[in-house]
């Protein structure tokens, strides 16, 4: 039985999906068994649709594009326009929620309450909003397990790289004791555009809106706080130790000039938003700075909005991962494999 979605937040991301699902349509049914409907698309500034029986996504993909509201889709018998996110959390007959309205990067609302209502409503979640994991990630859980209800939240971290699902997935059974990482792709976008060619700061940034990478407030990525809730969210779901966000120090890229780059590659060096978590004991030592890497040092080769991520293992070593930080598709294919996983688990539960 074909998968209802309902979508919170139909920006970048959201339409990235949509896309996806109507362009690999018939090989994720063919290669995976995979069928999803849109029932429903609800955003703040760009209007409302339902359809208990399913949304044609071309047509609200072209409504959109050419009206710039959901409230254009054409009018069928069964169609209810005008329903906020909660409204369409509980109500619709959605199997599982699509949350990907805006990251609040001070109290994680309203998509903490979103989850809430979700799972409440024996509806699973799949996201890519990192306040509600970076904030209430425990709370979450339990409630979702009192449910029976699925979590999926991949593209929280590096978009649609695996950074959580291959450590808990393929490197179970180590402990691991250091992340150290570059978990931004705006930043990183502007870092080498500024290094490579000599683009302003401002410049660089508008770039990074434009491709879909930076935040609804770019602030965010620029002074540090979307990397930080980034190795929160590491820290506690793959290195299993607590970590707040007020425990993690955290600096930005603003104060980083064209000359602060050109004096760091005459000394063979590059600047990078760092991300790091390390066990002290009981403890984790969590930071986010700008620091001055030798072209030697992997992460220094990473550019654009490519991110990299290294994992310290007791058993393996040090095993280092990279791939896209953001981006429409990339982050658009984060949602999709968290989709496929729910249905593959429950293939299992049948069987
Ligand atoms: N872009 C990327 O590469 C990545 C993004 N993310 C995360 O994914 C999420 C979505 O990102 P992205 O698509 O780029 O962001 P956008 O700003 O493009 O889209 C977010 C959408 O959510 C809508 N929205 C905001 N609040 C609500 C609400 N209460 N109810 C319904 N809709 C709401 C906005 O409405 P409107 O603008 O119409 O007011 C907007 O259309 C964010 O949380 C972001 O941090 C994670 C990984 C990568
Ligand atoms: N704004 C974020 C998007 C992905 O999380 C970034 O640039 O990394």
């Amino acid at each position: 039985m074909a998968h209802k979605l309902a979508f919170i937040g139909f920006g970048v991301v959201g339409q990235g999906l949509a896309e996806i699902l109507r362009d690999k349509k018939a090989a994720l049914k063919q290669e995976e068994g995979f069928e999803a409907v849109i029932v429903a698309i609800s955003d703040l500034m760009k209007g409302s649709i339902y359809h208990p029986g399913g949304l044609d996504i071309d047509t609200a993909l072209q409504v959109l594009n050419e009206t710039g509201n959901l409230d254009n889709y054409p009018q069928t018998p069964g169609l209810v326009t005008g329903w906020d996110s909660l409204k369409t959390i509980r109500e619709t007959n959605a199997d599982t929620i699509i949350e990907v309205s805006y990251t609040d990067v001070k109290t994680g609302q309203p998509a903490i309450n979103h989850c809430k209502a979700a799972f409440e409503s024996g509806k699973n979640v799949v996201m890519t909003n990192k306040g509600p994991v970076a904030l209430a990630y425990k709370e979450l859980a339990e409630i979702a397990d009192k449910h029976g209800v699925h979590w999926g939240f991949e593209g929280t971290v590096m978009s649609g790289t695996p950074a959580l699902r291959m450590p808990i997935s393929t490197l179970a059974g180590n402990e691991i004791t250091e992340i150290r990482g570059i978990l931004n792709g705006t930043t990183n976008y502007i870092l080498t555009k500024m290094e490579a060619e000599g683009v302003s700061y401002e410049e660089a940034l508008k770039e990074a809106q434009a491709l879909g990478y930076a935040e609804a407030d770019p602030t965010s990525d620029v002074e540090g706080y979307d990397a930080r809730y980034k190795i929160v969210i590491l820290s506690n779901y793959v290195m299993k130790a607590p970590l707040t966000v007020e425990e993690v120090s955290c600096n930005g890229i603003t104060n980083i000039t064209l000359k602060d780059i050109e004096d760091a590659k005459a000394q063979g060096k590059r600047w990078k938003l760092i991300a790091k978590a390390r066990k002290q004991g009981d403890k984790v030592i969590a930071s986010i700075a700008p620091e001055k890497v030798a072209i030697t040092d992997p992460l220094a080769s990473i550019s654009g909005a490519t991110n990299a991520i290294t994992y310290e293992c007791d058993l393996l070593g040090t095993v280092t991962l990279s791939g896209a930080g953001a981006g429409k598709v990339e982050t658009g294919f984060s949602l999709l494999i968290d989709l496929i996983t729910i249905d593959r688990e429950k293939q299992i539960v049948k069987i």
